[in-house]
């Protein structure tokens, strides 16, 4: 046997190994026999300074936040069932615009739309002059149902992030619910993915008005595949519950409005 075969081995059990971890990890959000179809998605339109967001009015909308390069626009990607209709990018900064997505989401024989909004990354790394547009945007948008703010796993929650969560907190006025994610979770190194998750829960839960702040989400790519996909079943149902789709789907638990600590235990 060749050298380069006897390191393979244990390289392919990591990964396997990490893999399972990973996906056992993502299954108390998943259902994979959910019968849900995201269909027709497309780009509507960009909007680079507050005068240029679209109204769009009649149908309802999510927007996804979160500092640089934590993985927005990918996930968006994955929800909307199209490898390339959002503009990702390795380096920050990659998103300069509000961007408007629409999905039609089918659950039985209903199907309902949901515009998806992606952000351009705040925070160190970020867009800096973004704010303006950004806050403009969340004062008037009636039809914004639900906010997703992303954390990266691997940086833990920073001081942005906090200061974001708490201004999206006193902004919602009853308007919409926010719901975080951690992303990246296959980047927390092994051996404390446990520790570091529950530090992260236990941060947030510090800030968090339970009331209005959801349990979080984690999503993360299966690790060697490249592939993002855990944690993606989840957030689709989340979207169908916002979408208006709640008949189709009721036997599935409703989002919990209080944040645990049961995540991983
Ligand atoms: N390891 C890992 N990398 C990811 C994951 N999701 C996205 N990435 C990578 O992170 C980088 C940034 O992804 P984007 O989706 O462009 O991030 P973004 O939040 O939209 O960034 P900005 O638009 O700059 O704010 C890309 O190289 C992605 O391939 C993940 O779950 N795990
Ligand atoms: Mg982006």
């Amino acid at each position: 046997m060749s050298l380069a075969l006897i390191h393979a081995k244990p390289n392919r059990a990591t990964i396997i190994v990490a893999q399972r971890r990973l996906l056992s990890l993502a299954t108390k959000y998943e259902h994979p026999s959910l019968n849900l179809w995201f269909n027709n998605a497309r780009y509507l339109v960009s909007a680079s300074s507050p005068a240029s967001i679209p109204k769009l009015e009649g149908e309802p909308e999510v927007v996804i936040v979160g500092r640089a390069n934590v993985g927005k626009s990918t996930m968006l990607n994955l929800l909307l069932t199209r490898n390339k209709l959002v503009t990702t990018s390795s380096k920050p900064g990659g998103t300069k615009e509000l961007k408007f997505f629409r999905v039609e989401i089918t659950a039985g024989v209903t199907t309902k739309p949901l515009v998806l909004v992606d952000s351009p990354g705040y925070g160190s790394r970020g867009r800096a002059h973004w704010g303006q547009l950004f806050d403009q945007y969340i004062q008037e948008r009636k039809q914004l149902k639900r906010i997703y703010i992303c954390f990266n796993a691997r940086h833990m929650l920073k001081d942005t992030d906090l200061a974001m969560l708490e201004h999206l907190s006193k902004a919602a006025n009853g308007r919409w619910t926010i719901q975080p994610i951690f992303t990246k979770i296959d980047a927390i190194p092994e051996n404390r993915a446990s520790s570091h998750i529950l530090q992260m829960i236990e941060d947030l839960e510090k800030v968090a008005d339970p009331t209005l702040v959801h349990k979080p989400f984690m999503t993360g790519m299966v690790r060697g595949s490249g592939v993002l996909g855990v944690g993606i079943v989840g957030l689709k149902k989340d979207l169908a519950r916002v979408a208006g789709l709640v008949k189709p789907i009721e036997e599935i638990e409703e989002p919990q409005t209080k944040l645990k600590l049961d995540v991983l235990l």
